[in-house]
């Protein structure tokens, strides 16, 4: 087809696609608000009920907090996750304020937390630029103008804003009068501030990096409220420990996640191969002429169609598991199954994406809504794409899953040989 083709259509309108993207966006924003929101439950609660216990373990280990943030920084250094770095060494600024290692004036003191709210808020919208050390000494400036800002902030703007959030405060201090003692009005203006923006950001990239910087915002607003050096030391382990579990968490879906179709990716199933018994069928699942659907739509467009046909491989029954094999081509593993068994949820998925009314438009989607009463746009074309399945099972002849795949693959090419749109059983022995 002409580039002329391919331009028109630009966008496509895969509804069921958006519905499962917003399913998968709210699991991830729940998914990670569980576990930092456990973290800092389980911290407060145990500042609140077990602080003796707590500053009895924590006396002997001075050290502790920073030796936690040393680590985690030489591991966001290795794994290049710069905004983590820069976290991990204001922490142990702050924590060496909080001991009293270095002392400067008592203005400086009270105002470093809140200037430190403002450094991690920038460090939360920003993007991990890695080391280069151009990168780092820009990082640096802008830190410290953003440090610069927030002291000249809190020098000037308290007096000016003190009439218009005295009434807020005041409705604030009758809920919870320990609020007083914790900051002016106006720094807590700047604390919510930034946990809001830190929020914002992390509905904007629900991901375990902006959880854990969410929460170190959380952690460094609420140190104040702490007296003791030993909870500082508690709350500096802990974020340490959920900076590396973000890196961690982030790193294994980098390497075992599809980058396109958020499935399982090969690496993923070369894994989860290992884990398999004696009994399971191998299905290989490829989309039909979609060098042709390519060529037509776009390459855009077939990115979409691949994460669409992921999507509705990922929900197969019959305790199918899907991976994306490579290209156009998906695997599903049925453990402990016989072809003939996984036989009909392969059937109800292929007719699933063949039923499938992909929408595409003519025109990008139109940012405002249409006024009233004015005529309908045109629809664009409906097109449906379909795909093939080859099965295999592992048998007495067959024990090595590359040769089970070898079979399932011969299957898939007979698949596409009687017409495409079907499924076929390799001819094995029993
Ligand atoms: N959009 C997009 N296309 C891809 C991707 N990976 C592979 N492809 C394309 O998938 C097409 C595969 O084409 P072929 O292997 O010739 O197969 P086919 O056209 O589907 O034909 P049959 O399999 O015989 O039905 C190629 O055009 C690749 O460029 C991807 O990630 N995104």
């Amino acid at each position: 087809m002409h580039l002329w083709n391919k331009q028109k259509f630009h966008t496509i309108a895969l509804y069921t696609q958006l519905e499962s993207d917003i399913l998968t966006y709210l699991h991830n924003i729940f998914r990670h608000i569980f576990v930092y929101a456990t973290l800092l439950l389980l911290v407060l609660y145990s500042f609140e009920t077990q602080r003796p216990l707590l500053l009895d373990w924590f006396i002997p280990l001075p050290w502790i907090g920073y030796l936690a943030v040393t680590i985690t920084a030489l591991i966001a250094l290795q794994f290049g996750r710069s905004r983590l770095f820069w976290c991990c060494i204001l922490t142990a600024i702050l924590l060496l304020f909080a001991q009293e290692k270095i002392a400067l004036s008592s203005d400086f003191t009270r105002r470093l937390p809140l200037m430190a709210l403002l450094m991690l808020s920038y460090l939360s919208c920003a993007k991990d630029r890695g080391f280069s050390s151009h990168n780092l000494i820009l990082t640096l400036v802008k830190l410290t103008l953003v440090g610069v800002f927030s002291w000249l902030m809190l020098g000037h703007l308290p007096a000016i804003s003190q009439n218009f959030l005295s009434p807020i405060y005041t409705l604030a201090n009758n809920l919870e009068p320990r609020l007083n003692a914790l900051y002016t009005p106006f720094e807590w203006l700047l604390v919510t501030f930034s946990v809001v923006l830190c929020f914002a950001r992390f509905l904007y990239v629900p991901d375990h990096n902006h959880g854990a910087l969410l929460l170190s915002v959380v952690f460094v607003a609420i140190m104040p409220a702490y007296a003791q050096f030993e909870l500082h030391n508690v709350l500096a382990l802990t974020l340490a420990t959920s900076f590396l579990y973000a890196m961690l968490k982030d790193s294994f879906n980098m390497a075992f996640k599809d980058e396109l179709t958020a499935i399982p990716s090969r690496r993923a199933l070369m894994q989860y191969v290992n884990t398999l018994g004696r009994k399971y069928v191998v299905v290989m699942a490829d989309i039909d002429h979609f060098k042709k659907f390519n060529d037509s739509y776009g390459h855009d467009v077939g990115d979409e169609v691949l994460r669409l046909v992921a999507s509705r491989l990922n929900k197969i029954g019959g305790g199918g598991k899907a991976f994306r094999f490579g290209g156009e081509e998906f695997v599903l593993i049925f453990p402990r199954k016989t072809p003939d068994q996984a036989l009909p949820f392969v059937e109800q998925i292929r007719q699933l994406i063949a039923d499938y009314p992909i929408t595409l438009r003519d025109k990008p989607r139109p940012k405002k809504a249409p006024k009233r009463g004015a005529s309908k746009q045109p629809q664009g074309k409906t097109v449906n794409i379909t795909a093939s399945f080859g099965i295999a099972k592992r048998n007495s002849q067959h024990s090595q899953f590359s040769d089970i795949m070898k079979q399932a693959d011969v299957a898939l090419y007979t698949a596409k040989k009687a017409g495409r749109n079907c499924v076929q059983l390799a001819k094995q022995p029993g």
